[in-house]
């Protein structure tokens, strides 16, 4: 069953198509077969980590390993209730689930603006298919939006029903209107077609195995600090964001999978930081010795970003609980790792 959002603004219309029939044969078993598109990335393999913790689950993760690796799923590798298929999204993918996580996208800027034209056909073309899919066998589909949907924003701190401020032909549109088109076809498809769809808007988002020299703030600045590298800060220093760390927010990805509201829903840490403030949070926690050197920045970097989440508190009973002082070292030992850098005696 289709279910109302919150506002009510997208009643559905039609009921999505009835389970395969196997289903309801006596020999069924009664997993859940999820589809975690993107699921070799940084978020999406530690959603997979708790999504194979239920031995209910069998889990599917279709990746083109842009930015993601195999060795972020390595333990998974050979599972009897683990498959890893090597699939871009923006092909048409036919395979028989109940859910899909839909992550598939490169969301460190640097990657995203590399060939922007390929990023908005995986926002667009990407999300089709996988809507497509979910119609066809009526499962359950969840979209990991993002809080650049907000763009650069004019109001603060950002609730849902805030419609945004972006710049529809800059550097970050490739990613940021993708995104957008990616939420309508998601509410589309709930009207028109009856799917069941659940839509985050992810605010940053950190953690083990972000990929080290990936262009994101906080990935830069702890492989910067155990480099013993400056810290790049991109002018002028007093832009805000605010971090979640990642075992918090795959808490509330599921919450929201298994949860009666559609959304959209904002998953973030309402804690706020300037980026100089980050940089010298890194530099104390990691390495003191370090610089901290003011660089130039990009076009449209939004000034200011920290998330409302009363509708996540209300709706999902969820907020986050690891806060960036301690989600900081939580990281560091992963890097120091991959990095071959010992800790300091
Ligand atoms: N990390 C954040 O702070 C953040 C914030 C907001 C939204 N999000 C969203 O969450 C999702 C995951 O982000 P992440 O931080 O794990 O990024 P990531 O780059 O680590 O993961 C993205 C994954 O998608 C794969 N991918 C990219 N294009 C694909 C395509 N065409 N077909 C198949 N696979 C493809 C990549 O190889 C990678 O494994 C993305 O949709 C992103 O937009 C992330
Ligand atoms: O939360 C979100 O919705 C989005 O957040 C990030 O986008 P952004 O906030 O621009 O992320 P970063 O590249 O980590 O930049 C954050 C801030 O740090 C600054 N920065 C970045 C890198 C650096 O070395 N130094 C530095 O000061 C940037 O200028 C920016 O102001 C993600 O990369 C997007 O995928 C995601 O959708």
């Amino acid at each position: 069953m289709a279910t109302d959002s919150s506002n009510g603004h997208h009643q559905a219309t039609k009921q999505p198509p009835l389970p395969s029939p196997l289903r309801f044969s006596k020999f069924f078993q009664s997993n859940m077969r999820i589809l975690v598109t993107g699921g070799a990335g940084f978020i999406g393999s530690h959603l997979v980590d708790r999504l194979m913790e239920n031995e209910k689950n069998e889990v599917i993760v279709a990746d083109n390993y842009f930015t993601g690796s195999k060795d972020n799923l390595k333990k998974w590798i050979g599972h009897p209730r683990f498959e890893l298929i090597r699939h871009d999204v923006t092909e048409p993918l036919l395979i028989e689930v109940d859910q899909i996580y839909h992550l598939a996208c490169p969301a460190s800027p640097i990657f995203y603006k590399y060939n922007p034209v390929k990023t908005i056909k995986t926002n667009v073309i990407g999300t089709l298919n996988m809507l497509g899919l979910a119609k066809r066998v009526g499962a359950r589909i969840l979209l990991t939006s993002t809080s650049e949907v907000y763009g650069d924003p004019l109001v603060h701190p950002q609730p849902e029903s805030y419609w945004g401020n972006v710049n529809p032909i800059g550097v970050r549109s490739c990613y940021d209107e993708g995104k957008r088109v990616a939420e309508t076809l998601m509410f589309d498809y709930h009207r028109q077609h009856g799917l069941e769809i659940r839509v985050a808007r992810i605010f940053n988002t950190y953690g083990p195995r972000m990929n080290i020299d990936d262009g994101r703030v906080v990935s830069n600045f702890i492989a910067q600090a155990l480099r013993g590298e400056p810290l790049t800060v991109q002018s002028p220093g007093t832009q805000t964001r605010s971090f979640c760390y990642v075992s918090d927010l795959v808490d509330g990805l599921i919450r929201l999978m298994e949860g009666a509201n559609s959304g959209p829903i904002n998953l973030g840490n309402p804690g706020e930081f300037t980026m100089t403030e980050l940089a010298e949070t890194v530099k104390e926690l990691i390495n003191p010795t370090v610089e901290i050197k003011n660089v130039e920045n990009t076009p449209d970097d939004p000034r200011q970003r920290k998330p409302d989440i009363t509708k996540a508190k209300e709706l999902l009973g969820w907020e986050p609980k690891v806060k960036l002082r301690d989600g900081l070292p939580l990281m560091e030992e992963d890097f120091r790792l991959r990095l071959g850098v010992g800790k300091k005696s």
